[in-house]
């Protein structure tokens, strides 16, 4: 009798904005092996080094990576990573939820020929202070001499890429077509950079990185495994979930997000749904808020309680919670565009200031932007069949329970696991089998969530939402 083979093994990293997490999943059937995580710090801006120590450690704690055949990172989209000419890091990082470039974003919009609807067509999105180009802009009026040391821009998981391939020339930097629609100097709909939109957001182009095929390699890392494209981290729980057409998905992160895989871009004059490619050569047009799981934990120090009692005290309140709106502002807003806004609660009466009533208008707040964002996606051609509702929110069993309702589908809540990490993984396969397609992984433990629609609340909030308060920052 032959002796069992050990599974070939690939893994996947998602540094996302509060944490980096590595998954080492089986290549051929997707089943997890062992995984680890480490925290990101706190803040708006960030140094990528303390990504690149937080991948070590989360790496360590799933074992390390030595034994693996390849690996691909999905990372937070947007965030600006500057390198001089000889690779070193210019200044931290801006996220994509730092909003000092809000200004940069609406003089951009006035600037392109068309405006809103002219930006739509050429990158398939509406800047707003989230994407990359309004922070090169930011960075060139504000720190002019950090701007002239800037030899190449990148993002999150571009850089974290370009270390794990440990090359350090900038030539080496490469990332996929589903980061690179996000920086607003990339194409979604023509597949190419707009170098022309880069010189007019920084005055001139630094060098960018090459963009992969999604089954594409960036190389081989010193310990000899294959690196895929890796791609940000919509588009990683994209394919991580295998979402197919009709498929809605709803990510309760740092973000709160809702997408969908399409066969063809969209141009959201509006600016609400972002136009962005997928990691498997479709689209993923997408509607971001700033605030999301966020809005439950502030909530919950607020009364004083833990999550899981926050969403016993939000389910023992009324649909409605008798008249109380939380509008979730919390980090000014960026769908509907809203950076200098405040969070804010309407409706007081006497009968609904209780603790219950406002873990309900929490609850119903952060999910009435997001159907919002969903709206807008029918709008833009997106069909609804049901609702895959993933992120740490995800866990919240009111989060779960009012969705529907809210959403106005069904929601499906996978099995827990980190969908970013796994899509990386299942890219990483793909590269390592070098297949037309990714491989099939198969997804159990799906549980289903059905409600009926509450179009009152939604109502109600949506006469609200603009009635807030000029936000003093941090
Ligand atoms: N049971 C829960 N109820 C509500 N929020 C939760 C729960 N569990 C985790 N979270 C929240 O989920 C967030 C982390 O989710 P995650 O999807 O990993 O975010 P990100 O990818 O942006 O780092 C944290 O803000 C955490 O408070
Ligand atoms: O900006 C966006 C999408 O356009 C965010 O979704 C970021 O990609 C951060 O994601 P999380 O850390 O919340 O997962």
């Amino acid at each position: 009798m032959s002796p069992p083979t050990s599974p070939r093994l690939v893994a996947g990293v998602d540094s996302s904005t509060q944490s980096c997490k590595v998954v080492v999943h089986d290549a051929d059937t997707g089943a997890v092996v062992r995984h680890g995580s480490a925290r990101h710090p706190d803040g708006t801006a960030v140094h990528p080094d303390r990504w690149w120590d937080a991948l070590q450690e989360a790496a360590a704690a799933a074992g390390g990576l030595d034994d693996v055949a390849a690996l691909a990172v999905g990372g937070q989209q947007h965030g600006m990573v500057c390198l001089d000419d000889a690779g070193e890091v210019v200044r931290d990082a801006l996220l994509w939820n730092d909003t000092r470039s809000a200004a940069a974003a609406d003089a951009l919009v006035a600037e392109l020929p068309g405006g809103a609807a002219g930006w739509a067509e050429a990158v398939g999105t509406v800047p707003v202070g989230a994407i990359t180009a309004t922070k090169l802009r930011w960075l060139a009026e504000h720190e002019p001499a950090n701007a002239d040391r800037v030899a190449a821009v990148c993002l999150p998981h571009d850089w974290l890429t370009w270390r794990l391939l440990g090359s350090g020339a900038l030539d080496d930097l490469v990332t996929d077509r589903g980061d690179a629609s996000g920086t607003g100097y990339w194409s979604t709909p023509r597949g190419e950079y707009r170098t022309d939109l880069l010189e007019l957001a920084f005055g001139r182009a630094p060098h960018v990185p090459r963009v992969l095929a999604p089954d594409g390699t960036a190389g081989t890392t010193p310990g000899g495994a294959l690196l895929g494209a890796g791609t940000g981290d919509n588009a990683g729980a994209a394919i991580g979930l295998g979402a197919a057409a009709g498929d809605v998905v709803v990510s309760i992160g740092t973000s709160g997000v809702v997408s969908a895989v399409s066969d063809r871009p969209t141009a959201d004059p509006s600016g609400i749904v972002a136009g962005f490619a997928d990691a498997t050569g479709r689209y993923l047009p997408l509607a971001c808020t700033l605030n999301a799981a966020r809005v439950l934990s502030s909530v919950a120090r607020m009364l004083g309680v833990e999550l899981g009692a926050l969403a016993d005290l939000a389910l023992a309140a009324p649909s409605g919670a008798d008249g109380l709106v939380l509008v979730p502002y919390l980090e000014g807003e960026r769908t509907p565009n809203r950076p200098d806004s405040a969070a804010a609660v309407h409706g007081l009466e006497l009968g609904n200031t209780t603790p219950s009533h406002l873990a309900r208008a929490a609850v119903e707040g952060l999910l009435c932007g997001l159907a919002d964002g969903l709206d807008a996606l029918v709008e833009q051609g997106s069909e609804v069949r049901r609702v895959l509702l993933v992120g740490g929110g995800a866990q919240s069993v009111a989060v779960r329970r009012i969705a529907p309702a809210l959403l106005g589908a069904p929601v499906t809540v996978p099995e827990p696991a980190e969908y970013v990490a796994r899509g990386a993984a299942r890219q990483a396969a793909w590269v390592l089998a070098g297949d037309d397609a990714p491989p099939e992984w198969t997804r159990a433990g799906d549980a289903t969530f059905e409600a009926e629609a509450a179009p009152s609340v939604r109502s109600r909030y949506a006469e609200v939402r603009d009635l807030t308060a000029r936000r003093l920052g941090d």
